[in-house]
């Protein structure tokens, strides 16, 4: 028996419940407190329920410390999150993921926490052919590039190459180092995509390749940043890929059961509904405050996005170079949309769900249906351009524009769903934006030494902060077990 460190023997109970296949039920129960008291005292207070909070947490109470972690919705896991299934058919507890979803090889942090949550993963389905739309004509292909010209293929291909091998020049934990750091700074994705690429082919596959990644247009981004991401995340193919990429595999039940589980285990030690609106620091310690409620901490972690961070009011401030980051991190732009049906009809047709297209609103689709097939679910991501578009209509307005998207990927079948589902994760108060934070050029270069470094006794988590896996699940996990070493044994 634990008796010193009895923190840690309720976390791995929780696990253990949670294993003996009683998820709901357990999870419900052990749900945490939703309203915040006044006055809460802890040892080190994490700002943020989404993975990197609770991973901080977990690693912070399995070393013995004491931890609160202060979460502003009234749900935990932040861009996971599941929405259940009501279209008529769908088995109870069907649920799909509006936020994030996929894990993939490499992802070790995320993969073994999904292990010892007791939770298990399930192949994106995958067989069959895709489908792409270009210049209004309509092809089926196997594979994993969407059929151009010879010469357009063969361009992109070569330019992918290139990519990777640029990207291998720029240090993880240093971007701001790489020997063409300043070069590359200074430039837009999209201006490299001009000066290197000729053919309309493969500049359109290039475009699409990073609005599927980031959810913004390549000319919000900066070269520099594009190659310490494709670097993060191992290659670009890594990153675009189904089979051995980052869309290889779901978890059962849907990807935020990973932060319902953590949250269970950690019980009391998350608040609910209780945004940080200041941060008072100092070498006695650390207050967080909220509209009716104070946390008293010697450290904290802020587990948010780097530009929300900047919302909350430091006293004393933060420096300018903090602050500045702070105001050049901004979200990537996606609506995510899904539409129910009563089978998943294209997987007759030989299709695997995964299409393309040089015309939105959504250019990008999935086949998001649960394990067993039993409903058939498209998923698609409006992006970049399209998704600021989709920011101005209403919800009806992108609805039948997503049955438009799907119905020319798929045919007739599609035009009438069970069940449409969109989130919309700009307008989302505590998000702002989605997947993650992008950097525009000259970020990396003048800023990149203030993402990370600890202000006094405030330490930075997010998946922004990550170097490995950087914007996803992994990273996010990954820089929060971070930050808690940071405090558990600092350098
Ligand atoms: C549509 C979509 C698809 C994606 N697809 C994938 C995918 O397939 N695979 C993958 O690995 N990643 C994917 N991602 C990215 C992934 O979801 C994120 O990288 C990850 O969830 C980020 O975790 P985090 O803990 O760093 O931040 P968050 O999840 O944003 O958590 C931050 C938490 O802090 C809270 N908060 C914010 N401000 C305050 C405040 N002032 N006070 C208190 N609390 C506050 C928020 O409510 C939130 O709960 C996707 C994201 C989206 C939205």
């Amino acid at each position: 028996m634990d008796i010193e460190n009895p923190s840690r023997r309720r976390l791995l109970g929780g696990a253990a419940a949670f294993g003996a296949g009683t998820l709901l039920p357990a999870l419900a129960e052990a749900a945490p407190p939703r309203a915040a008291g006044r006055r809460h005292e802890t040892e080190i207070a994490i700002v943020g329920a989404g993975l990197a909070g609770l991973a901080a947490a977990r690693k912070l109470v399995a070393a013995g410390r004491k931890v609160l972690v202060v979460e502003a919705r009234d749900r935990v896991g932040g861009r996971t999150l599941n929405h259940a299934v009501t279209a008529p058919g769908a088995k109870p507890g069907t649920v799909v993921e509006v936020g994030g979803q996929w894990v993939g090889p490499t992802q070790d942090r995320v993969l073994a926490l999904i292990r010892e949550l007791g939770l298990s993963t399930f192949r994106t389905y995958n067989s069959g052919k895709a489908v792409d739309i270009r210049g209004g004509e309509r092809s089926e292909y196997a594979g994993r590039i969407p059929p151009g010209t010879m010469v357009g293929s063969v361009e992109a291909q070569v330019a992918i190459t290139r990519l990777n091998r640029m990207a291998r020049e720029v240090p993880l934990d240093r971007p701001w180092t790489a020997p063409k750091a300043a070069e590359w700074d200074s430039q837009t994705f999209q201006s490299w995509i001009d000066r290197n690429l000729f053919t309309d082919d493969s500049k359109a596959l290039l475009q699409l390749a990073v609005e599927a990644v980031f959810s913004a247009h390549p000319r919000d981004l900066s070269l520099l940043g594009v190659l310490f991401y494709i670097h993060s995340g191992g290659s670009l193919e890594m990153l675009l890929n189904t089979e051995g990429g980052a869309q290889e595999a779901r978890i059962v039940g849907g990807s935020q059961r990973i932060a319902l589980a953590m949250a269970a285990a950690l019980g009391e030690r998350v608040l609910l509904d209780s945004p940080v609106m200041r941060i008072e620091h100092g070498e006695q310690g650390v207050t967080l405050l909220g509209d009716g409620f104070e946390v008293q901490a010697q450290r904290a972690i802020v587990a948010i996005p780097p530009t929300l961070a900047g919302r909350i009011r430091y006293a004393p401030a933060l420096d300018g170079l903090r602050d500045q980051l702070t105001q050049r991190l901004p979200m990537g732009t996606v609506v995510k949309v899904q539409c129910v049906y009563p089978k998943p009809f294209w997987r007759e047709a030989g299709l695997n769900g995964q299409a393309t297209g040089d015309v939105g609103p959504v250019k990008l689709s999935f086949d998001n249906s649960p394990p067993d097939g039993h409903i058939g679910v498209l998923m698609g991501f409006i992006e970049g351009s399209d998704g600021r578009a989709a920011l101005r209509q209403t919800r009806e307005q992108r609805r039948q524009g997503t049955i438009d998207s799907f119905v020319r990927f798929f045919g007739e079948q599609a035009r009438k769903p069970l069940e449409y589902i969109e989130q919309n994760w700009a307008s989302e108060e505590w998000t702002r934006g989605c997947y993650a934070g992008i950097f525009p050029p000259g970020v990396w270069l003048d800023y990149g030494e203030a993402l990370r470094a600890p202000v006094g006794r405030l330490h930075w988590a997010g998946t922004e902060t990550a170097e490995v896996w950087n914007g996803y699940f992994d990273g996010a996990i990954r820089s929060g077990e971070r930050a808690a070493n940071e405090i558990t044994t600092p350098a």
